[in-house]
């Protein structure tokens, strides 16, 4: 028999057994916490078939709120309780602020070159504190309060354009990914790729499509990630694909890069009042050219279009079905922006403050619907304990916060939609989570909760919304990283009477 073969059979067979002493030995001495029984090469990954947080919560449930899974070989924890949540997020936040390197991050991150990739250090540190000081700061949200009232006014002339005095049906998902999309890629680049007044139309289709490649490749898991024989042998052509996705990726970036570039030579901006974040980016290149590279630019548009974009318009769109399906919430919301704002002008960003009703139906359908349904997985860069239990060195930590919004152990009636619940209570601490928590939580978290309540409050203030038929909508929750709604959203829209006079005039 040929020796590299009887080679290959002796390594297989003896797999299970090297994975059983070592085992055996890691656990040794150690308090880890509970596990299902796994199997030996793929330890859990048989068990996950479903949704990931469902599955996890399941679990859950038999194991304890701090469980041990392994996913090949990466050793995985689960947490699933409040308190759990907030010894990550307080006494372990910073052995906790790592993040696990994983294939997609080489190249869709730039060797995890972005904030939302990088290992906890000097370079997240820079860049966190960039896009801070860049896009999320009080100042720079005030600055680019004109971006997101005028895209909110194109959706609101959008659907009076395809609505009448009847009832109309219309399809809602697009429209509001083009909303999120257009406020996110003004404040990067000044350009919009959704609706009307664009330059270049097949670009933006081009550009369109590139991004909703990488959204599909980020939300598959790769296997290569769990069982490293996998990756070697690139199964499922998962890094080929990659590699494609990270070149196109990279074109439509450089080019953006570009044109900012050409604008900035005819201009005379400096670092004090860059106009977007690619000028921010290119005027701190211009002192430091070896550490803000163009990889480095062109990474962190990538995940600022990736975090920022389906997140806060999925929120939008399951917000509408969720109302859809509770016509009294629908109508309670309504009544606030009658009392309040009357039918006199529109609804504005200022306005929000008092809309507190509306804020509560946004947190409910947050608390519902997570579009980080387990966060973003993080890995701790030293030993630490969680719960009472150790948790090594490089284990994934995934923290379910869609199961800890549905705990009836902390919540009351937690499946049903009741943003009333929002108003009795102040500060949620560690039960709700939707943006995380501690030093990795979302840095754009403010941008979005103004995005969507004003885009919410604009619509239920000009138009009235009912259901396409009887039956209720359907709250299935889709494949992907955000958990969208699995069947895009329909309604029937129309304007509502005292309201055409303001809106005709868009
Ligand atoms: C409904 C809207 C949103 C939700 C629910 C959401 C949720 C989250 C969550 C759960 C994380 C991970 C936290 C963790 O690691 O523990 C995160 C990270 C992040 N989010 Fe958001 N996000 C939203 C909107 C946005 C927007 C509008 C932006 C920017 C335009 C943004 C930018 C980011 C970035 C850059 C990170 C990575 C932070 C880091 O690793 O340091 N997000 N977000």
């Amino acid at each position: 028999m040929d020796e590299t073969y009887l080679f290959f059979i002796s390594f297989f067979c003896l797999l299970p057994l090297i994975y059983l002493v070592k085992l055996l030995t890691h656990q040794k001495g150690k308090n880890y916490p509970p596990s299902p029984p796994s199997i030996p090469i793929i330890g859990h990954l048989h068990l996950i078939n479903g949704h990931v947080h469902r599955v996890l919560q399941h679990l859950s449930s038999k194991y304890g709120p701090v469980m041990a899974l392994r996913f090949g070989t990466r050793p995985v924890v689960v947490i699933t309780s409040p308190s759990a949540a907030e010894e990550c997020f307080t006494k372990n936040d910073i052995v906790l602020a790592n993040r696990p390197l994983l294939l997609s991050g080489k190249y869709l991150d730039y060797d995890h070159s972005t904030v939302g990739a990088a290992p906890y250090g000097q370079l997240w540190r820079d860049l966190r504190r960039i896009m801070t000081l860049e896009l999320f700061s009080t100042a720079r949200l005030k600055s680019y309060l004109g971006v997101r009232e005028d895209e909110v006014r194109s959706l609101i002339k959008n659907l009076y354009q395809d609505s009448s005095q009847d009832f109309t049906k219309v399809e809602m998902r697009s429209r509001i990914q083009g909303l999120s999309f257009n406020i996110v890629m003004k404040m990067i680049a000044d350009k919009r790729f959704y609706g009307s007044g664009i330059e270049d139309l097949e670009e933006a289709s081009r550009f369109r499509d590139v991004i909703r490649d990488v959204f599909e490749v980020s939300g598959a898991s790769n296997p290569g990630d769990f069982i490293p024989f996998l990756r070697w042998i690139d199964f499922q052509g998962f890094e080929k694909r990659l590699m494609k996705l990270h070149k196109k990726c990279d074109r439509f970036s450089q080019n953006l890069i570009e044109e900012i570039r050409i604008k900035r030579c005819g201009s005379s901006l400096d670092k004090g009042d860059a106009k977007t974040f690619i000028d921010a980016m290119l005027s701190l290149q211009e002192s430091e050219p070896e550490y803000y590279t163009d990889d480095i630019i062109k990474g962190n548009i990538l995940i600022l279009l990736q975090a920022g974009t389906d997140t806060s318009s999925g929120t939008i769109e399951w917000a509408i079905a969720l109302l859809l399906n509770h016509p009294d919430v629908l109508e309670r919301a309504r009544k606030e922006l009658d009392n309040y704002i009357g039918q006199t002008r529109l609804v504005q960003e200022a306005d929000l403050i008092n809309l507190p009703y509306i804020q509560c139906i946004i947190n409910e359908t947050l608390r519902l619907y997570p579009a980080g349904p387990l966060l973003v997985p993080h890995e701790p860069s030293q030993d630490c304990t969680i719960g009472g239990f150790d948790v090594a060195r490089g284990t994934m930590v995934l923290v379910n916060a869609w199961a800890i919004h549905r705990d009836p152990m902390i919540w009351d009636d937690p499946l049903s939609f009741k943003p009333e619940r929002f108003e009795k209570v102040g500060n949620e601490g560690y039960r709700f989570i939707p943006f995380g928590m501690g030093r990795r939580q979302c840095p754009g978290s403010g941008l979005a909760n103004r995005i969507m309540v004003l885009a919410l409050a604009s619509m239920i203030q000009c138009f009235e919304w009912e259901r396409v038929g009887e039956d209720l909508v359907d709250l299935s929750e889709g494949k992907g990283l955000t958990m969208p709604k699995d069947v895009p959203l329909e309604a029937m829209c129309r304007i509502r009477r005292r309201m055409s006079h303001l809106i005709s005039v868009l």
